[in-house]
This record gives structure tokens, C-alpha cells and sequence, in this order.
């Protein structure tokens, strides 16, 4: 049973290092946010969902995962970031007032 437990630590482990890169990816995308607001970009750009998720199930497949993970994860990922910009976007900071005045919200 000490080598199950074990075996759990490094589990832990993986899952806080994914969220580390997790929490990284997000503090990217409030880069984006910045980038887009102030060019008018809609948050949802259908081409490149398509290819951020075509993409990861590549990636997943060429390491072996189950086939679909990468796909069924990054369907997540990315739908949890497009509200997450929505969210930001939306907010009521200076920027967002510009940006609604300038009608391109
Ligand atoms: C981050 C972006 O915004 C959205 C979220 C994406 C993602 O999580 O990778 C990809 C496309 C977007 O519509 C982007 O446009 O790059």
C-alpha cells in the first residue's frame, strides 16, 4: 500500500504542475484580452477554436493518450476561456467604456 500512496504523491504532483500551466495559459489570455480590445477582435474566432482543438488532440494522440482526450479537454479549456474573455471584456473599466462608445462591442 506505500507504493499506491506513492504513486498518488506523484499524481498530486502532475495535477498541481497542470494547473501551474493552466494558470499560466490564462494570465496569456488576459494579454489577448488587452490585444483584442483595443483592435476590436470578437473574442470567438471560429478558425483558430478549430485549430487550438484539432491541435491538442494531435498532440494527445502523439503521446499515446486515449483517443479523444485531447479534443473532450480542450473543448473545455477553450469554451471555459471564450466566457472567461466575454466575462473581461464586459467588464466596466475604462477601456471597456472606450470600447462601447467606439461601437465596436
Ligand atoms: C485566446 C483567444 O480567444 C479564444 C480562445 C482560444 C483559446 O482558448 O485558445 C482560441 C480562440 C479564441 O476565439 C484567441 O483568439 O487566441
Amino acid at each position: 500500500m506505500e507504493e499506491l500512496k506513492d504513486l498518488r504523491a506523484r499524481i498530486d504532483s502532475i495535477d498541481t504542475r497542470i494547473m501551474d500551466l493552466l494558470q499560466e495559459r490564462f494570465a496569456t489570455v488576459r494579454e489577448v484580452i488587452v490585444v483584442k480590445d483595443g483592435a476590436g477582435i470578437p473574442v470567438r474566432i471560429p478558425a483558430r477554436i478549430d485549430e487550438v482543438i484539432d491541435r491538442a488532440e494531435r498532440l494527445a494522440q502523439d503521446r499515446g493518450l486515449p483517443p479523444g482526450l485531447g479534443r473532450a479537454l480542450y473543448e473545455h479549456i477553450v469554451e471555459a476561456t471564450c466566457l472567461f474573455e466575454e466575462t473581461r471584456l464586459g467588464e466596466d473599466t475604462p477601456e471597456n467604456r472606450r470600447f462601447a462608445v467606439a461601437g465596436r462591442a
